[in-house]
């Protein structure tokens, strides 16, 4: 019997991936908000779960930890634009379909009282904290923007208000955390929704039990977007 491991995060991601898993009669035995194991059943004996930190779903699945995984398009593209990503070697990941669950768009965000654009036409170095270090850099060099990046890795919305950074490259969704946070959005980089993200190997090793997980996740995102 060829196993398959499915990689997710928990929280949002797994929560929107349990009704594509569902349509695709695959149920997960276990709830990770409940338990402490890593590693979850389901009802196919040859498919299980397993539990990753939402930035460590590309490293599992390119390096065979998993066939496949589910992971928001900034995680896989930062994956892709760091030291493991394809190169010259490829792809290390495929990207075969787009879940549109878990939407945002990255951005970047600053104080209300400072003028962005001022300080981009004066060609002044501005310093940006997040956790996007990949993105960022490439965003920026390709407008020509000078910046120094700070990593971080979470609560990026303090490093304005605190004087770490001018600026920060982070996700927006409802834009309650900016606005709670007297942050103002200043540009959009890219619109985010996870993707299903499939070892090489495994797609062509595991063709005949992938396929059918992968059909029946297009049919039910046809049939959620038909009835939208
Ligand atoms: N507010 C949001 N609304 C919708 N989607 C979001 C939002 N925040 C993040 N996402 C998407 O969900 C993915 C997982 O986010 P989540 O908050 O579960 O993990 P995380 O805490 O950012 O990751 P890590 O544990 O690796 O630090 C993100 O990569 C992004 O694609
Ligand atoms: O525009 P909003 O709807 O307010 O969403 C944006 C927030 O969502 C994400 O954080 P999340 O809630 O996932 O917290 P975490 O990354 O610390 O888990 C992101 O890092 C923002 O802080």
């Amino acid at each position: 019997m060829t196993q398959l491991t499915l990689a997710l995060s928990k929280g949002r991601i797994f929560d929107d991936t349990l009704p594509l898993l569902r349509a695709a009669g695959i149920e997960v035995l276990e709830d990770p908000e409940k338990t402490r194991k890593l590693i979850l059943p389901t009802n196919q004996p040859d498919v299980r779960v397993v539990l990753v930190r939402a930035s460590d779903v590309p490293t599992y699945v390119q390096f065979g930890g998993a066939d496949v995984g589910v992971a928001g398009l900034d995680v896989v593209l930062e994956h892709e634009l760091g030291p493991y990503g394809g190169g010259e070697g490829g792809a290390s990941l495929l990207r075969p379909i787009d879940l549109g669950i878990a939407r945002c768009r990255l951005s970047v965000a600053t104080r209300a009282d400072f003028d962005y654009a001022a300080a981009v036409r004066q060609g002044a170095r501005i310093r940006v904290a997040t956790k996007y270090t990949q993105l960022a850099r490439q965003h920026f060099a390709d407008k020509g923007v000078h910046v120094d990046l700070i990593k971080l890795y979470g609560s990026m919305e303090l490093a304005p208000l605190t004087g770490l950074a001018d600026a920060i490259v982070d996700l927006v969704s409802t834009g309650s955390t900016l606005k709670a946070n007297h942050l103002v959005e200043v540009e959009d980089i890219l619109p985010v929704s996870a993707h299903l993200v499939v070892n090489p190997g495994a797609a062509k090793l595991k063709r005949v039990r992938l396929q059918p997980l992968m059909d029946a996740f297009r049919r039910a995102l046809a049939a959620s977007t038909a009835n939208a």
